[in-house]
């Protein structure tokens, strides 16, 4: 272990963000009816440019109006490239009361546009008195963001999550695709004339949850598109899943129980996770470092993997 610890993530659960455009206050009471952790309001890409004013009034109503319950809130902001972000920010902190938990900052290419909106939030939340400290969440989904992923999650101690936009990305890298995640046709690898399929968004992914895991952030995997595919969605989910991330986007309502299907460890794994703890603790009763259990070497790194399972799976039952 390097003498800087590695700090802990924030403990809450993040296995579903359900996004909706802030353009359709209908479906708001609906969000908040939801089984999903986070509440996504959205005023970027799901609203249109004559909207966003009339969306930012909405979502402003609604933050103060919906009973929410105990859903983490959050509004996804414009861009810094447009003209719209700092009325977002403004508007929301000046009149959406202290219901509001999050802003998120889509489209981010460096650790100076989170400190762009931290300095605006920070006067805003002095000036009004307000009593809960806004978090950030930040979508890396640019060749920018990629690049400087790390320089980004060290940005703010507001950074609480940070989230692969595949759409944007795709974009951004000019990748040949209007796929927004999951398989793509055209990435495999050929043996035999059998075609295998690859990951593109893997090491995106991987990035980002190790920048993530460095700074102490929530690395999230965004949008599934297809949302009449569940199969595909619950195959892009379980290798975010695997790879440290700790939950998803959901673009409509049928995806949350999905997220929340692959994000909360199975009664197997709980079991078998703290099987691995009681086979240690013997182990070290009898002054052994490393021991076998069903058939495979388990040592104190294990102990560290299996309480990873065990800490997410108490966290998520409260
Ligand atoms: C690339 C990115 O930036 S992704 C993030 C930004 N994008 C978004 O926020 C898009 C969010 N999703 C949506 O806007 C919508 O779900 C759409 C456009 C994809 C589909 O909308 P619809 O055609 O209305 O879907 P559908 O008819 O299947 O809806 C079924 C029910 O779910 C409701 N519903 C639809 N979307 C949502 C949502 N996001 N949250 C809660 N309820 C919803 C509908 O009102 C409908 O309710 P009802 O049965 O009571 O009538
Ligand atoms: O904002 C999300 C994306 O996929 O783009
Ligand atoms: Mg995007």
């Amino acid at each position: 272990m390097s003498f800087r610890i590695q700090p802990p993530a924030p403990s809450r659960p993040n296995r579903c963000q359900l996004f909706g455009p802030g353009s359709r206050p209908q479906i708001f009471e609906k969000m908040a009816a939801s089984a999903a952790d986070v509440i996504n309001l959205d005023l970027e890409d799901s609203v249109a440019p004559d909207d966003k004013p009339e969306a930012r009034r909405n979502i402003i109503q609604a933050i103060r109006d919906v009973d929410w319950g105990d859903k983490y809130l959050s509004a996804r902001i414009n861009g810094l490239d447009t003209p719209y972000w700092y009325r977002d920010v403004v508007d929301l902190l000046e009149q959406a009361g202290d219901r509001l938990d999050q802003i998120m900052i889509p489209k981010v290419g460096c650790a100076a546009d989170v400190y762009a909106v931290d300095a605006l939030v920070a006067a805003i939340e002095a000036a009004k008195g307000r009593k809960k400290p806004i978090s950030l969440e930040v979508i890396i989904e640019s060749a920018a963001g990629i690049a400087h992923v790390e320089e980004i999650a060290a940005a703010s101690p507001r950074l609480h999550a940070m989230s692969l936009g595949a759409a944007d990305f795709a974009a951004s890298m000019g990748m040949q695709t209007t796929g927004i995640g999951g398989t793509q046709e055209n990435y495999y690898m050929l043996r035999e004339g059998a075609q295998h399929w690859s990951d593109p968004w893997h090491w995106a992914q991987a990035a980002i949850v190790a920048a993530c895991r460095t700074h102490g952030v929530l690395p999230v995997d965004g949008p599934f598109g297809d949302f009449s595919d569940d199969e595909g969605f619950r195959a892009q989910a379980r290798r975010s899943a695997t790879l440290g991330m700790v939950g998803k986007w959901a673009i409509h309502p049928k995806q949350v129980a999905l997220c929340n299907e692959v994000f909360t460890p199975s009664e197997e794994q709980v079991t078998e996770a703290r099987e691995i703890l009681a086979a240690m603790e013997k182990a070290k009763a009898e002054g052994a470092g490393a021991t076998v259990y069903k058939g495979r070497l388990v040592d104190i790194a294990s102990i560290k993997q299996a309480e990873v399972i065990v800490r997410q799976s108490e966290m998520i039952a409260g």
